[in-house]
């Protein structure tokens, strides 16, 4: 079996109120997993918990093995949150934020060296976006401006993708360019950990799913396919299935 990329062990988090109660979760190098589940069910809490940029009440977790205190190779690791809306007014381009996904890499500021450049021009191929370098990034549509953060981590090579509602309100094209980004990116030896509502053309590329419901992880093995009454709209009610079963529902919006 391959070694844990990230681990949590027994995690509670409170923030108001408890949000998420043991969750054990193990993500392998290599795998593709989605954390599926209903609005406010503690998705992302749960990724967030799990680079620690939520504190854990109870419970531990450990990056490629380490401690999360003790954890220092954060260039290992590339995070895309939740998108920020449209409009954000930022002034800079497609290629200036793609290029600060280097930072982490490099030692001292300066100029982008020779690696540098390939990396990012590699990052901005994988998500189909090269034509769009100097472009302002207020001016790309939802879908093209997370394509520009999904190419920002990748840019900085790391090990473990971790990516919030990347596909969330985004095109068709967007999303195939995304599906085969990941396909690449894993391909050459990454792990990744997204968060979803709606799988569409990630199906394939997705090795497990894990579903929150209510705080806790309800389903932990195989992909859920939307079926039957389950999939109607307004349906969230999400069963325990044993292992060998996938279940044929998932949380819904
Ligand atoms: N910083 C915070 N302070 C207080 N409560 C929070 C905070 N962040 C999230 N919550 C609450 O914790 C619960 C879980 O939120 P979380 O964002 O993890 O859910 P989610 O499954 O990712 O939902 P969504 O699909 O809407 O993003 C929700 O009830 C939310 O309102």
């Amino acid at each position: 079996m391959n070694p844990p990329v990230l681990e949590i062990k027994h995690g509670a988090v409170a923030y108001d109120r408890p949000v998420l109660r043991d969750v054990n979760l193990t993500v392998r190098s290599g795998e593709v997993v989605a954390v599926l589940g209903a609005n406010g069910s503690g998705k992302s809490t749960m990724i967030r918990a799990g680079l620690g940029l939520v504190p854990l009440a109870e419970g531990q977790v450990e990056l490629f093995g380490v401690a999360l205190r003790r954890f220092r190779n954060w260039q290992r690791i590339g995070y895309v949150p939740q998108r920020l809306g449209a409009g954000g007014g930022v002034p800079a381009t497609v290629g200036e934020v793609v290029s600060s996904g280097r930072l982490a890499r490099r030692g001292f500021p300066g100029l982008l060296r020779a690696g540098d450049r390939q990396a990012v021009a590699k990052a901005l191929a994988a998500v189909d976006l090269t034509d769009r370098v100097h472009d302002p990034v207020a001016s790309l549509s939802g879908g093209q401006q997370q394509r520009t953060l999904i190419a920002r981590a990748l840019a900085g090579e790391p090990d473990l993708l971790v990516l919030d509602e990347p596909t969330a309100g985004v095109d068709a094209k967007s999303q195939e360019a995304f599906a085969q980004a990941l396909r690449d990116f894993v391909r050459h030896g990454g792990t990744v950990l997204l968060v979803a509502h709606e799988l569409g053309p990630l199906q394939p590329v997705i090795t497990r799913a894990v579903v929150v419901h209510d705080g806790v992880i309800a389903h932990d093995g195989a992909v859920p396919h939307p079926a039957g009454h389950h999939a109607e709209p307004g349906h969230d009610h999400v069963h325990p299935h044993a292992p060998q079963d996938p279940p044929s529902i998932w949380g819904r919006e």
